[in-house]
């Protein structure tokens, strides 16, 4: 996979080249450019900003550079994704939907936000999306970013060392991942649930989901409504 992020903070993307990206890019699973905005300015001030036409606070990002760096950086076709707190929701399957994509463009919006004619015109060529990783309000799009390309990346296979861990994710199930333990058996005063040194395969499973659905029923009880209706008979037990 291809990632391109543009933004007027490529320092604050730093991070993307380290760690699990790091040896992702190392072994070409992906392969990721930070670009900065200011390149695609054409006045000596490389101004990316400007007041907004109906007045109110603040500035918003002119279209002109992100046009010019959108022709130059996304290939045709590329999912284009927008940051923003006005998006539809980002979750787990909209990472799984994304981490089938031959190329991801990112638009690191900052101030007010971008012209909105920028993601209307970059509709023209290619899907976009504007997304939010959440209900508040960031300086700008490049944490969101680094947040959607980790939850992306990791989801490619050969990425995270262990398949199945991925696998049984949160959210993968639609339920919430339930507690886990390791050494020692008992410490401080806490001991780890019998049934889990029990041996009993059978038995930690279905402690387990049942610990799932216990805990996405008193947490999330708005993932319980999207349960199926097995998942949610248990669910119902149990709050
Ligand atoms: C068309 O889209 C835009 O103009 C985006 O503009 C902005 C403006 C300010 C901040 C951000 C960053 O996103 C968030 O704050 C955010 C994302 N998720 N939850 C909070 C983006």
């Amino acid at each position: 996979m291809r990632i391109d992020v543009l933004t007027i903070f490529p320092e604050y993307l730093a991070p993307l080249s380290q760690s699990l990206l790091g040896k992702a890019t190392a072994r070409g699973l992906v392969s990721i450019g930070v670009h900065d905005l200011r390149q695609w300015t054409d006045d000596v001030h490389r101004t990316v900003d400007d007041s907004p036409y109906g007045g109110g606070p603040g500035m918003v990002m002119r279209a002109e550079p992100w046009g010019r760096a959108l022709e130059s950086v996304r290939l045709p076709g590329a999912r284009l994704v927008v940051p923003t707190p006005a998006g539809r929701p980002f979750t787990q399957q909209v990472a799984a939907r994304w981490a089938t994509e031959p190329a991801l463009v990112f638009a690191c919006g900052r101030y007010e936000g971008i012209d909105q004619r920028v993601a209307d015109w970059a509709a023209e060529a290619g899907p976009v999306e504007e997304v939010s990783i959440g209900d508040y309000v960031l300086a700008g799009g490049e944490s969101a970013v680094l947040v959607m390309v980790e939850a992306v990346t990791r989801l490619l296979p050969g990425v995270v060392g262990n398949a199945e861990s991925v696998e049984f994710d949160s959210h993968a199930d639609g339920l919430l991942e339930g507690p886990s333990y390791t050494r020692p058996a008992s410490w401080r005063g806490h001991d780890v649930p019998p049934v889990l040194l029990s041996g009993d395969h059978a038995g930690i499973a279905r402690w387990r989901r049942e610990q799932s659905l216990r805990r996405t029923a008193q947490r999330r009880p708005d993932l319980v409504a999207q349960l199926d209706s097995a998942s949610l008979t248990a669910a119902e037990q149990l709050v």
